[in-house]
């Protein structure tokens, strides 16, 4: 199903829980939005794309496009609030997360989404994430990737300058503010022989 997986060398394979989220990086977007950005900020980070790889249920979709029915290009997992998240190291980075963020979001992350791209034919189309509040209210959603790093893009929806973060072995990302509906964000495919990424994304309640 997935290509080989190349681990970097630098990653430290000495699980000592994620590094301090007080290195996080802020550039603030306009319109309100921003970005934390904090490279390798969860060790051992090939090992955990190893276990994710096998340990979750990786499921296929298919969504209506107008009188079509197309493959989402990306394999998904889906942990709602309250279920067992399928890695320790996961309730480890949320617990980091919580900690750090909740002062300035206000309430906790709740669900984990997972998705999996297994070469770069496998994407996600410029989108927000506005099915929930973040349609309308300033909000986070925190991604761990592992694994390959790929590409993610930002623009705005106005439009303007597009912005670009290589994501893979261990980086976090946090888009907050008004991130969701005033700017848009994608993974493009890309023609090259791509290793496989998993990015674990954490929202709070409500936010899709
Ligand atoms: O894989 C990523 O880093 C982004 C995924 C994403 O934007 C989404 O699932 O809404
Ligand atoms: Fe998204």
């Amino acid at each position: 199903m997935t290509g080989a997986f190349q681990g970097s060398l630098l990653d430290d394979t000495d699980e000592t829980g994620p590094r301090p989220l007080t290195s996080a990086r802020r550039t603030r977007l306009a319109h309100g939005a921003w970005i934390d950005v904090l490279p390798g900020w969860v060790p051992g980070a090939d090992a955990l794309f190893e276990r994710l790889l096998t340990a979750v249920p990786w499921r296929a979709e298919s969504r209506r496009m107008y009188d079509r029915v197309v493959d989402v290009p990306r394999m998904l997992a889906f942990y709602r609030e309250g279920d067992t998240l399928p890695d320790p190291v996961l309730d480890e980075a949320k617990a980091a997360l919580d900690e750090h963020y909740t002062p300035e979001l206000g309430e906790p992350f709740s669900t984990a989404g997972l998705c999996l791209y297994r070469d770069g034919r496998d994407s996600v189309a410029w989108h927000g994430d506005t099915l929930g509040r973040g349609a309308t209210q300033d909000t986070m959603i925190a991604i761990l990737s592992v694994g390959t790093p790929r590409p993610l893009l930002l623009r705005p929806r106005g439009g303007g300058p597009t912005i670009r973060r290589e994501l893979g072995h261990g980086d976090l990302i946090v888009m907050g503010g008004s991130c969701q509906r005033t700017w848009e964000h994608a993974i493009p495919k890309s023609a090259r022989a791509l290793g496989p990424r998993i990015s674990v994304q954490y929202r709070p309640h409500n936010v899709r």
